[in-house]
């Protein structure tokens, strides 16, 4: 199969099926169109995948097509943004016909659940490694930042934190147990929080999606706004999961693991108080944000802006 009879068979009929009303034109051309309706802005992120890195050797083909869109979405969530479009640019040592279909298959389910059309990409061949660029748009100033924090405001989090981060453990796992088996479930098909981050829009002071863990993303936020912040590890939310199969040692997945692509945002208490239901069920406070620099953590002096916490591509060994 050469590469354009590749893209035609695979990428072609997903970007058809998946196509929205953003595109103007899609893939095919030398570039793509999108039009920006008037009064948005555009909002779009770049994440890259690399085998060994990001995912296993040998991890189902599938599972990849899904895991790399809703990564590059999860950016898209914690700006606020409605999503629009992608491109994909495809690095593989082969082209084998059977991976390629798991791999389109499990792109489609994404884009089709996320409502981001394929708009082009670019194949190539090499060790197996996937960019993804996604684009979508927010009212106009309204784009949800990392900066914007102020002393008082309460730090939530959406969903439970530590599943994927401990699947790690049991992705060799040959008969995983039920509890095993949720946690995978979490690894490989993440679920980006797009509507929540649509409808904090007014209601967040800054935001950002955890994909480095909770220390290290906070961190970045706390950073951004020039704040400190205080945490209380008892009120971290944690699957029951989790809680069994790592006991006490739960909520250092949950600060440290990374790959949850949930949301933390900061929230004005008032606004907290007064929000919907639905964005009240999906979130959990965990901790205030304050004057004082650094990341604290209650009762865990130890633990308090333990260096090196969260994923760092090119941490120095020493
Ligand atoms: N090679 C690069 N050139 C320019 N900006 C970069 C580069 N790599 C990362 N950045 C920027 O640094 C910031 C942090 O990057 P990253 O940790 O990858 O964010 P995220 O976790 O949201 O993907 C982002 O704003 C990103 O655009
Ligand atoms: C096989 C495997 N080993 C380890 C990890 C853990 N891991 C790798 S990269 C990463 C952090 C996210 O990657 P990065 O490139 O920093 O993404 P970004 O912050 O740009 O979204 C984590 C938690 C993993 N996901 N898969
Ligand atoms: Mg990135």
């Amino acid at each position: 199969m050469g590469e354009f009879e590749l893209i035609q068979k695979h990428f072609l009929p997903l970007a058809r099926s998946g196509s929205n009303g953003a595109l103007v034109l899609g893939p095919g051309d030398d570039c793509a169109i999108q039009r920006i309706p008037p009064g948005r802005d555009l909002v779009f992120s770049i994440d890259t995948m690399v085998e060994g890195i990001h995912f296993p050797e040998s991890y189902p083909p599938e599972y990849l097509g899904w895991r790399v869109l809703a990564a590059a979405a999860s950016d898209l969530a914690a700006m606020g943004a409605e999503p629009a479009c992608f491109t994909l640019a495809l690095t593989l040592p082969e082209a084998d016909d059977h991976w390629l279909t798991g791999f389109a298959r499990g792109l489609a389910d994404a884009s089709q659940t996320f409502r981001l059309a394929l708009a082009g990409g670019d194949t190539t061949r090499g060790p197996l490694s996937l960019s993804v660029q996604v684009h979508g748009t927010v009212a106009e100033g309204r784009g949800l930042k990392r900066s914007g924090t102020r002393a008082g405001d309460l730090i939530c989090v959406s969903g439970t934190l530590g599943d994927a981060g401990a699947a790690l453990d049991y992705l060799q796992e040959a008969q995983p147990t039920d509890d095993m088996a949720q946690l995978l479930e979490r690894y490989h098909h993440p679920h980006p929080r797009l509507e929540l981050g649509e409808s904090l829009i007014g209601l967040a002071t800054s935001a950002i999606d955890i994909s480095d863990g909770l220390m290290a993303d906070l961190g970045h936020i706390l950073e951004a706004s020039k704040a400190g912040a205080t945490i209380d590890p008892a009120l971290i939310p944690l699957s029951p999961a989790l809680s069994r199969l790592k006991g006490a040692h739960a909520v250092d997945y949950a600060l440290n693991a990374g790959d949850d692509y949930e949301l933390c945002v900061t929230i004005p208490e008032a606004l907290w108080q007064g929000a919907s239901d639905v964005i009240r069920d999906q979130m959990t406070v965990i901790g205030t944000v304050n004057r004082d620099a650094g990341l604290h953590i209650k009762d865990s002096p130890s633990l308090s802006d333990r260096p090196g916490a969260g994923f760092d591509h090119f941490r120095s060994k020493a």
